[in-house]
């Protein structure tokens, strides 16, 4: 039997074409209903690995799952940036007008806004997974609701596209990153070139700044920022940033200066830059 990847959402999901994709088709996959469910999977070794999305071009971060992973101690391994193009889909013979609803992932509906505004008639609503709602169309033979879903969830489940590429813009990107429990045997291996790292700190004039220009005099190339709060204590922030570069030995030093100067400082993964 294969080993499994788990993701979220099921066969012709967009987790699932990455993990194909990643994997060249050597895992099954686990399909979960909610990040959460990925998440309890790794943690009662279920499965050793999982694909989770994290950012989109058009609708920004999955601000939950930065948390989901900090929180629960895991590591990211790899990251996997795939074009999405979402299909609107229907049951044969339904055309645009005849869809009064369209079900889908929030981020799905988020990256195609736009399009429904040209169609004020269909009501949006939000559901776990882009292919779960084209199986369920078709499986249960129900008229009057669309799906927003993959090429990969059309043919799987025979619906008919109604309407291609309906994201807001043409070029659309999810990144995934691929994720594991912590492995304390493994050391890090110098042939990686980007890392994900956390910290915080305090309110204190030039903080932010100080972290960015220790970054900088180590040559490491800042590729993404994102703040959140911290829960526990009302208006401070997290910090999770994304760096890329050429030299292991850069990054080194970096960390060690970092973790001095920040608090709470912590690797979440060193790993390939899958964008070149
Ligand atoms: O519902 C799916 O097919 C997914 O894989 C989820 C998901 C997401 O979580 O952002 C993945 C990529 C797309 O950006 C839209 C939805």
């Amino acid at each position: 039997m294969k080993n499994t990847v788990a993701i979220q959402g099921i066969q012709g999901s967009f987790h699932h074409i990455v993990a194909d994709n990643y994997f060249a088709n050597s895992l099954e996959v686990l399909p979960c209903e909610t990040f959460d469910a990925l998440v309890s999977q790794l943690l009662e070794g279920k499965t050793d690995i999982a694909v989770m999305a994290i950012e989109n071009s058009i609708a920004g971060s999955i601000i939950p799952n930065y948390a989901l992973i900090d929180t629960n101690d895991l590591q990211i391994v790899g990251e996997y940036y795939l074009d999405i193009q979402h299909h609107l889909m229907a049951l044969e013979g339904q055309s645009i007008s005849d869809i009064k609803e369209v079900h889908s992932h929030p981020m799905a509906l988020l990256q195609c806004k736009e399009f429904f505004k040209m169609h004020p008639h269909i009501k949006l609503v939000e559901a776990r997974d882009t292919a779960d709602v084209a199986r369920k169309i078709s499986e249960e033979n129900i008229t009057g609701i669309g799906a927003i879903a993959s090429e990969k969830a059309s043919g799987l489940f025979g619906l008919p596209i109604v309407a291609e590429s309906i994201q807001t813009i043409k070029h659309n990107e999810t990144r995934f990153v691929i994720i594991q429990k912590i492995n304390p045997e493994k050391s890090e291996d110098e042939s990686k070139n980007k890392a994900s790292l956390k910290f915080e700190l305090s309110s204190k004039r030039g903080s932010l700044a100080t972290v960015l220009n220790v970054m900088s005099d180590c040559r490491l190339n800042l590729t993404k920022i994102q703040s959140l709060p911290i829960i526990a204590t009302p208006w401070k922030y997290s910090f999770f940033v994304d760096v890329t570069f050429e030299a292991y030995s850069d990054f080194e030093k970096a960390k060690s200066l970092l973790n001095l100067m920040a608090e709470n400082f912590k690797v979440l993964g060193v790993y390939k830059n899958a964008r070149l």
